[in-house]
């Protein structure tokens, strides 16, 4: 496949036609009385319309045919998805999954959306406010199928498989270690390549921003020119035993069928579109001196609530990085958090853990729920010598971390059979080192 293009920005407004029909964006207006080309126009709101500029997102799109030219939607079967936060009662343990397991192409074909599997979450659906952790598990591309989510946005987080995602907007290539967002509403389809998993932070009713630099300065962590937006891209085929759009409307699943393809859009102008992001180029801060920094200092995205400084889920990655600081144990601290921690892991192996927390698993840590380092990572830190050290290289861990208390499904207690059973005898081993006679600390480097 040729190599796909992209425009470079985060949030700009942008402007895209394709290159077979030039001309196809109106000039100087929206909606013209007959557009070039003859075709539609249709708006995208991505946020109410008076919302103040900051944060108003729409797109406009120039398509052959609206979308609003299909059959009614009918439910279908919701498989592995729920927005039930009740299914089991609340589990405070500290839960780590095994790699979540792919079916295999030659027992059973699974598509992207049919192999979504929602592992735990919080909020409502109908009244904008909470989010979903999915786990995606496919062998197969969907054919003739699309999806689009009414409940909120989609961050997708590939770990073994890549994506080729397309889009309204145009086609995005998806490889382990980048990550893309599909906001509310976008329509695409996911084409893969080999067995396939990963992760997906849903968020309802609000969107992901950059964070705040504060102090940091102008530049710095995500820097808004790598993000990387797809350029307009339209088919114009029919289908004759019909395309099957599919829409996750009140965290419910239903499906109608039209004639032609959605990927329709000649040319489109706006704010509101999805994106990827390479997570090599997340330029990392971190401790020079001494002590541990708390790890939003590696935030690429967050989604806000409304009270200043606390999210409904940020997205935070461990990335490759040095380890300097001195008359310090380097590993994450051991913590008691008010916010939920899922874990998940792209590739290589996480510092706070010697073993068991393997790339395609994951961890939850709860609200208030005691964790940290794992009782060989706490031996061999506490006596390691402390010259500079790579960190983390070849590897790439990350977290979800929300505000709210997170349930757990019935799928992630029970069903997907890969929850660590022993994952508390990791911590096990750790033994009281108080030297109550003597204050200097004993094996500090
Ligand atoms: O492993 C974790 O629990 C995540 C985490 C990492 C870190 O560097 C500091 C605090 C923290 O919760
Ligand atoms: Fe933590």
């Amino acid at each position: 496949m040729a190599e796909l293009k992209y425009i470079c920005g985060f949030g700009n407004e942008c402007a895209s036609e394709d290159p077979r029909c030039p001309g196809s964006l109106p000039e100087g207006q929206n909606n013209p009385q007959v557009c070039p080309y003859n075709l539609y126009a249709e708006q995208l709101s991505g946020s109410a319309f008076t919302c103040p500029r900051s944060t108003n997102k729409r797109s406009w799109l120039y398509r052959i045919l609206p979308s609003v030219s299909h059959k009614p939607f009918e439910s279908i079967d919701q498989g592995h998805v729920t927005h039930n936060w009740d299914e089991v009662g609340p589990d405070p343990n500290q839960l780590r999954w095994k790699p979540f397991e792919i079916p295999k192409t030659s027992q059973k074909k699974v598509d992207f959306v049919s192999g979504l599997h929602t592992l735990c979450g919080a909020g409502d659906i109908k009244s904008n406010n909470g989010l979903a952790i999915h786990i995606f598990l496919c062998n197969t591309s969907m054919e003739d199928r699309c999806v689009y989510n009414s409940d909120g946005d989609f961050l997708i987080v590939p770990q073994k498989g890549k994506l080729l995602i397309y889009t309204e907007f145009g086609k995005m290539l998806l490889q382990p270690n980048e990550i893309c967002v599909i906001q509310r509403g976008m329509r695409f389809s996911v084409d893969v390549f080999e067995e396939t998993r990963g992760y997906i932070l849903e968020v309802y009713g609000v969107h992901f921003e950059l964070p705040d630099l504060g102090p940091i300065g102008a530049n710095g962590l995500a820097n808004p020119r790598d993000f990387l937006i797809p350029v307009a891209w339209y088919e114009d085929r029919q289908v004759p035993g019909g395309y099957t759009v599919i829409n996750k409307y009140q965290g419910k699943l239903f499906a109608s069928k039209q004639s032609v393809s959605p990927f329709n859009v000649v040319a489109w102008h706006g704010n509101y579109t999805p994106y990827k992001y390479n997570l090599e180029n997340f330029m990392v801060i971190n401790a020079v001196a001494f002590d541990h920094a708390d790890p939003s200092i590696f935030t690429v995205l967050t989604a806000k609530s409304t009270r200043p400084g606390v999210a409904i889920a940020d997205f935070v990655i461990f990335p490759p990085r040095w380890g300097v600081a001195n008359k310090t144990f380097r590993p994450p601290y051991y913590h008691r958090n008010c916010m939920s921690e899922f874990m998940g892991l792209i590739k290589g192996h996480y510092e706070a853990k010697q073993g068991g927390f393997l790339p395609g698993g994951g961890s939850l840590h709860s609200a208030m729920t005691p964790h940290g380092p794992d009782a060989d990572c706490f031996e061999k830190a506490s006596k390691a010598q402390l010259a500079p050290e790579r960190i983390a290289d070849g590897t790439m861990a990350f977290m979800f971390e929300s505000s709210l208390s997170l349930a757990v499904t019935k799928w992630g207690l029970k069903t997907c059979n890969c929850l660590d059973e022993n994952y508390y005898k990791c911590w096990e081993p750790l033994r009281s080192h108080f030297t109550p006679n003597s204050r200097n600390p004993t094996g500090s480097k």
